[in-house]
């Protein structure tokens, strides 16, 4: 790396600083400071935004200061952020002044030079699909105050797209000449993401001739990046991959080309594939929830909210037969405590398993389709009853209504979801399950829920029941059957099946909360199981019988996952203990 050094005097205002620059890092230290004073500041050259002869400012508006001997270099600031999981990125900003031209147009040179060599995933050329409608319609707002001039910093050309209706985005993936692309942006909420996902990954399965319709195929990971400024409602896949909902972090991400790899849940009914999820996909509660929702899309992110308390005010449950492929528990566990974070090595595992160690998963999934199959890989468990909401989840889905998310320790990347199932209970029950996704509580540890590490999840209604037999949304007809059991089989994925275990239906009000709250004991006891639909990352599916099965790392978004807070200094500005530049208070 030796070649790349470059090492001078500089001026940072009146202050003499020694400055250093390596294939790594970029570092400045004032030098007639007494010794210890001396401060180095030190940014790692991925982290360096630009670089610009002159002086010059960008944000909130680009003001250039043509001079001959100075430069000035643009990088990454990390600050506090709030009530959010995650840090906050800045533009920061330092001018530097040479004592000639010549060493200023060196220092300039060589920085944009080790910046291309070191950084090899920084996108040249981006494709960018803005909703104009999403969320509080802020989106081509964001793009053109705060975005595009980051990019047109950083020396990237980016092609922008305004939709004019919802799938125009998707269908451009799918059928437009996407060369000399290095990635795809959208501005928009976690539904326009979906229409990228669904374009990029048909595009890349037709490129590689592979069957979308077909579970049992490994499909081909898609090479373009994603990239997503949030401009949403939920905003829940830039959350839980950020850590912070922030136009400016986003963009930075993007600029420096940072890459993390996602699992992506593929939905089928009848062997055609239905969509992909990567957040949630949801039955019950959270199905009717958007269906609700849909009605008010005028309140904006408001609607869910609105939606949310109408639909936990009907207090319905909903049948079913959930069965699922369990992960290997040695592993992980979503009960495990852990998060996702940043460099995590459950993930690295996992990418490692994935690619290197190559195996046709196909033998896995074929055994569910194919009653003949005499594979024996995994062995599928089946439970039966009433839920309150079965969900299933390939992350987190914090959000900022819920910040540690559906399955706090569910991973980005390791090629599992988290399966939740909410058994029936009474009101009480349910709101505190809802309200424990708002606070650090843990919201499994309650009687009613489950939640289980998974590969592939089966649903469908109970057998002899078909969709005509429920009414469609909260209607009561008839008291519940008192003596309800749901049932735990497993089933060797040859098709022999074994009871296990047979439980009474649980979270039924005991008979002083009942004295004590008549309006409870009137609101849970005289509703039958009604008929939901699927909230497939904010779309309803046409089918309730599904079959799904998660695709480790199949896309890849401009993002670092979740840093974490603990591991940087607690510095009240820019800090030589830090690797990275902080402004975290105190
Ligand atoms: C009492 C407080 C309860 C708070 C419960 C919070 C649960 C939050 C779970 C959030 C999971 C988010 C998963 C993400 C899904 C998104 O893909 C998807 C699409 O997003 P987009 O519109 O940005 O495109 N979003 C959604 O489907 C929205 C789901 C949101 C559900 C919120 C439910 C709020 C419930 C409020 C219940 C209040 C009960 C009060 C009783 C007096
Ligand atoms: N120009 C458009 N007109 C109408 N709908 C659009 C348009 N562009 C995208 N959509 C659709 O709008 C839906 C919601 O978009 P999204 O950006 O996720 O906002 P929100 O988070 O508020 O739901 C997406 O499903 C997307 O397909
Ligand atoms: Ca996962």
């Amino acid at each position: 790396m030796e070649t790349d050094r470059l090492e001078s005097s500089l001026w940072v205002g009146n202050k003499r600083c020694r400055a250093v620059l390596t294939g790594w890092h970029f570092n400045w230290t004032e030098v007639d400071k007494k010794n210890r004073d001396k401060k180095t500041i030190s940014v790692p050259v991925a982290e360096v935004v630009g670089v610009e002869e002159g002086r010059v400012e960008i944000l909130p508006q680009k003001v250039v200061v043509e001079t001959d001997k100075d430069f000035t270099v643009f990088y990454v600031k990390r600050s506090s952020s709030g009530g959010s999981s995650g840090l906050l990125w800045r533009l920061g900003r330092t001018q530097f002044s040479c004592l000639s031209r010549v060493l200023r147009d060196q220092w300039t040179n060589q920085l944009r030079t080790v910046l291309k060599t070191h950084s090899p995933l920084r996108p040249h050329k981006l494709l960018v699909f803005i909703n104009p409608f999403g969320g509080k319609r802020k989106g081509r707002k964001i793009y053109h105050s705060v975005v595009a001039p980051l990019f047109e910093l950083a020396g990237i050309s980016s092609h922008v797209i305004v939709t004019e209706r919802a799938n125009q985005a998707r269908d451009h993936l799918l059928k437009k000449d996407l060369t000399g692309f290095d990635g795809v942006v959208c501005v928009g909420g976690d539904g326009m993401f979906s229409e990228i996902l669904h374009g990029l990954i048909g595009r890349t399965q037709q490129e590689a001739g592979l069957c979308e319709n077909d579970p049992s195929v490994t499909l081909q990971p898609c090479l373009l990046h994603i990239g997503i400024i949030p401009a949403g409602s939920t905003d829940c896949v830039c959350y839980a991959t950020v850590g912070v909902i922030d136009p400016l972090t986003s963009a930075l991400h993007i600029i420096i080309g940072d890459s993390q790899p996602l699992d992506v849940c593929s939905v089928h009914h009848a062997s055609a594939l239905v969509r992909y999820s990567v957040s949630m996909l949801g039955y019950g509660f959270y199905g009717d929830v958007l269906t609700e929702s849909e009605k008010h899309r005028w309140m904006g992110p408001l609607r869910y909210d609105y939606s949310g308390t109408m639909v936990y005010l009907s207090n319905r449950s909903y049948a079913g037969i959930v069965q699922y492929l369990p992960a290997d528990p040695l592993l992980s566990s979503p009960r495990d405590k852990t998060r996702c974070l940043s460099g995590c090595s459950v993930c690295s595992r996992s990418t490692e398993k994935l690619f290197h160690h190559f195996s046709d998963s196909s033998s896995l999934y074929s055994s569910h389709f194919s009653q003949y199959s005499s594979e024996t890989e995994g062995e599928w468990m089946t439970v039966e009853g009433n839920f309150r909401c079965v969900s299933l989840t390939c992350m987190s889905s914090s959000c900022p209504r819920s910040p540690l998310g559906l399955s706090p320790s569910a991973h980005l990347a390791d090629g599992t979801g988290d399966l939740i199932l909410v058994w029936d209970t009474n009101p009480l029950g349910f709101l505190k399950f809802l309200y424990r996704h708002t606070s650090t509580q843990d919201q499994f540890d309650l009687p009613f829920v489950e939640v289980h590490r998974v590969k592939a999840v089966r649903f469908c209604l109970p057998s002899g029941k078909g969709e005509e037999q429920y009414e469609k949304t909260g209607g009561s007809s008839g008291g519940v059957d008192e003596g309800e059991t749901k049932s735990v089989e497993t089933e060797s994925s040859n098709g022999s099946q074994q009871h296990l275990a047979e439980t009474g239906t649980r979270g039924e009000l005991t008979n002083e909360e009942k004295t004590a709250n008549p309006f409870l004991c009137g609101l849970c006891c005289s509703k039958s199981p009604a008929l939901s639909v699927w909230n497939c990352d904010g779309e309803i599916l046409p089918f309730t019988d599904i079959f799904s099965r998660i695709h480790g790392q199949l896309v890849h978004l401009y993002a670092r996952g979740i840093e974490d807070r603990e591991a940087l200094h607690s510095c009240s500005e820019e800090c030589d203990k830090c690797e990275r530049i902080c402004i975290l208070q105190k």
